[in-house]
């Protein structure tokens, strides 16, 4: 089966895991002390796939720049939970909301959109209810998905339901809207993730 190169952007406030969220996916670890990055591309060495992690510090002109060659998937993330940092869970909530915006306007058309509550497990300080964070996605048609890189909750799962809404090429450009299924790259086989 041919491979696809595809893109992710991974979006959001400083802190809220995005780092995090690729090692897990890509590693299966976690790492409590990670380094605060800022738009370093990490190769996905599983699938075939270049993540892009980008903070809201950079500007929108900067961090929406897409390459046109891939098809653009956008994983938007907030915490669901207060936080012990400066920002609190509205204020991530809200960066999403404004990242969301941003992609209305500059990103491609018919970009796949998830947002990710991550830090489910930290789930004596949620303040962002489940409900509302779902309703938002909705109202946007995006997906929704609570997760916790830390406990390893729903990141295949995120990864898995955005690949189900990328439409499939055939050979003469056409698209469908069938999704494609996740696989593990042959040459990749020393790798343990699962
Ligand atoms: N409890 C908990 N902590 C998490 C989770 N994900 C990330 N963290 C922690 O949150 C902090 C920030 O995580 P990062 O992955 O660096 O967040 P980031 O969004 O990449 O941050 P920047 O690189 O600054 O943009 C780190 O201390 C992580 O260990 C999670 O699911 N649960």
């Amino acid at each position: 089966m041919a491979l696809r190169e595809l893109k992710v952007c991974l979006l959001g406030d400083t802190g809220v895991g995005k780092s995090s969220i690729v090692w897990r996916f890509v590693e299966d670890s976690f790492d409590p002390n990670i380094n605060p990055t800022i738009g370093v591309p990490t190769e996905n060495p599983r699938m075939h796939r270049e993540y892009m992690q980008k903070g809201h510090r950079q500007s929108a002109s900067c961090s929406l720049n897409f390459h046109s060659r891939y098809c653009v998937l956008v994983l938007v993330l907030f915490y669901s939970v207060s936080h012990l940092t400066n920002l609190c869970h509205q204020d991530s909530f809200q960066t999403l909301k404004n990242w969301v915006k941003e992609l209305r306007q500059h990103g491609p058309p018919n970009i796949v959109v998830a947002i990710a509550g991550n830090k489910c497990d930290l789930s004596d300080a949620r303040e962002v209810p489940e409900k509302d964070a779902k309703d938002y996605a909705d109202s946007i048609h995006a997906i929704f998905v609570e997760t916790s890189a830390k406990n390893a909750i729903n990141i295949n799962e995120v990864f898995v339901e955005i690949s189900k809404r990328i439409p499939v090429v055939d050979e003469a450009g056409g698209s469908s809207a069938r999704g494609f299924k996740l696989g593990r790259q042959a040459s990749e086989s020393r790798r343990t993730c699962c």
